[in-house]
């Protein structure tokens, strides 16, 4: 019996030390295939095993969504919707998620939940049961360093993976994965909170999911109160823009059909004060669509520009504000049109590459803004300029004619809006906003000033404002004709002394 034990014993220990001879044997034999084409034979043949085997021991299928696609030029839209429609799943307590990750909601009382990293979550669809898995992983070590001259580090790759099963493999791949997209673009909508971007500080910043993006944009929450219902200017001008705007945003399939870029640009000119401003604001309002405030001095080269239109997204506003002021836009031109007062004839709206080189040269040495003229006009419609689709351009200024007529010729600027002084009947909407009035025994007077004097809406706006506890309209009202005589009487004494001085100047003249 225990002889019979020990043999067996034996017998196990001696199969045992054949097994792991075979093991270094094999191990051997590999090695010694290294080289050969054996190996890849032999390769070929085990990698099918292994898969064949994987299929046995894990037999779901995947879908990976990751976060960035395209070199990380900018953010997935299928990993944004994904994102969305795996918020309300877990809102909505599908599929238990026990780790949760909190942020803040648009509802201030609210906080917006989704699933921690590593966490799973099961969804039903036409009787297939498929899991997404929200994962993390470290960058990869081809991006840029995970420091690099104090910018902030680089942030983890995020991506989803949905598991499931053979069998239900074109019911996901399709339909699935299209309900998922749709669903979570309608999410999107509804929970949009919008935002008003700018380049200023354009080495990145923490995103709205608390992770740092290097997105040459930065934003905060748009939360400007401006609507049209409070912006005093003629009202067939005001229902003209507003129109213009729904057809340009019910106008896509007009846009596909022209053939043109899905985009249209506004020039808002008057003097400071008449409102450009708030208007973008209430243009904003009105489409419901995000704004990109563009400060063009910060911008370093063209490429920079056309760097910042790729990154803005659909359903937006692009403002260059005071785009005189903003570069010289017009230094180019003026040395063309002397050369042509030369003798050169060249083709209008081109310069040469050598003066384009020559402007850049200057701005180098200077340290300022390289972006030219035709870097922003390509910006405007140059190729770039239809990726995306559903912008608005607009530039405002104080002096229209000081820009470049190639800037602001219509197809780049297709509407020009003028902004004016505070006419009588935007006097009487701000008064109805303002001082909740309809009529008032002073209204006459400010009308007959109104009509005499400029004042901009923006002064008029203030006068109107109630300012102390014991103040009411007619108080403000009294005050508003006090200002506008004030002013009435500048402008004489203004007017006097220009004509004093013309006077002067013709005895001078007179004496030569
Ligand atoms: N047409 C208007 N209707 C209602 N409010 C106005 C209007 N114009 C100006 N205001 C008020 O005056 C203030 C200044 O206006 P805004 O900043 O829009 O002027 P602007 O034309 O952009 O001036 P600037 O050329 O200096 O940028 C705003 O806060 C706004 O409340
Ligand atoms: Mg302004």
């Amino acid at each position: 019996m225990e002889a019979a034990a020990a043999s067996s014993l034996w017998g196990g220990l001696n199969s045992g030390i054949m097994l792991s001879l075979l093991a270094v044997v094999w191990a051997m034999l590999w090695q010694a295939l290294q080289g050969l084409q054996l190996q890849q034979y032999f390769g070929r043949h085990s990698r099918r095993l292994s898969r064949r085997l994987a299929s046995i021991l894990d037999p779901d299928l995947t879908v990976t969504v990751a976060e960035y696609d395209g070199g990380r030029m900018r953010r997935s839209d299928a990993f944004k919707e994904a994102k969305a429609y795996l918020e309300r799943a877990t809102r909505e307590a599908r599929g238990g998620v026990r780790h949760l990750k909190a942020e803040p909601d648009k509802d201030p009382d609210r906080l917006l939940l989704s699933m921690d990293d590593d966490e799973e979550i099961t969804d039903e669809f036409r009787g297939a049961t498929v899991t997404w898995r929200a994962c993390t992983a470290p960058p990869r070590e081809d991006s840029a360093p995970a420091y690099f001259w104090g910018r902030a580090p680089r942030a983890d790759r995020r991506f989803y993976r949905l598991f499931f099963a053979e069998r239900h493999r074109d019911l996901v791949l399709g339909d699935y994965l299209t309900h998922v997209r749709r669903e979570g673009r309608a999410v999107m909508v509804k929970n949009r909170q919008r935002k008003l971007f700018t380049n200023i500080s354009g080495d990145g910043s923490w995103d709205s999911d608390g992770l740092w993006s290097d997105s040459v944009w930065s934003h905060v929450v748009f939360e400007h109160p401006k609507t049209f219902a409070t912006l005093a200017m003629d009202p067939d001008k005001k229902k003209e823009v507003m129109d213009d705007l729904d057809a340009f945003r019910n106008g896509k399939d007009y846009y596909a059909r022209v053939g043109k870029a899905w985009k249209r640009g506004y020039l808002l000119y008057g003097p400071p004060g008449t409102g450009k401003s708030t208007m973008i604001a209430a243009m904003a309002n009105h489409l419901d669509y995000d704004v990109y405030d563009i400060e063009l001095t910060s911008v370093r080269t063209n490429t920079d520009l056309r760097k910042l239109f790729i990154e803005t997204t659909s359903k937006s506003i692009i403002v260059v504000e005071d785009i005189d002021c903003s570069l010289d836009l017009t230094g180019k031109r003026k040395k063309k049109n002397k050369k042509e007062e030369d003798g050169e004839n060249k083709k209008d709206g081109t310069t040469t590459k050598q003066q384009e080189e020559d402007k850049e040269k200057e701005d180098e040495k200077a340290g300022g803004s390289k972006v030219t003229l035709s870097g922003v006009l390509n910006f405007i419609d140059g190729l770039w300029s239809a990726c995306g689709g559903e912008r608005i351009i607009v530039f405002t200024t104080n002096h229209v004619e000081k820009l470049d007529p190639a800037l602001i010729r219509r197809g780049r600027m297709d509407k020009h809006i003028e902004m004016s002084y505070c006419c009588v009947q935007a006097f009487k909407f701000l008064a109805k906003v303002y001082l909740d009035v309809d009529d008032h025994p002073r209204f006459d007077a400010v009308a007959a000033l109104l009509r005499e004097v400029d004042m901009t809406p923006a002064d008029v706006a203030e006068n109107l404002t109630p300012k102390a506890p014991g103040e009411d309209a007619d108080s403000c009202l009294a005050a508003l004709v006090e200002a506008l005589e004030k002013a009435k009487e500048d402008a004489l004494a203004k007017k006097a002394k220009g004509k004093e001085e013309a006077g002067s100047a013709d005895e001078l003249d007179d004496e030569e």
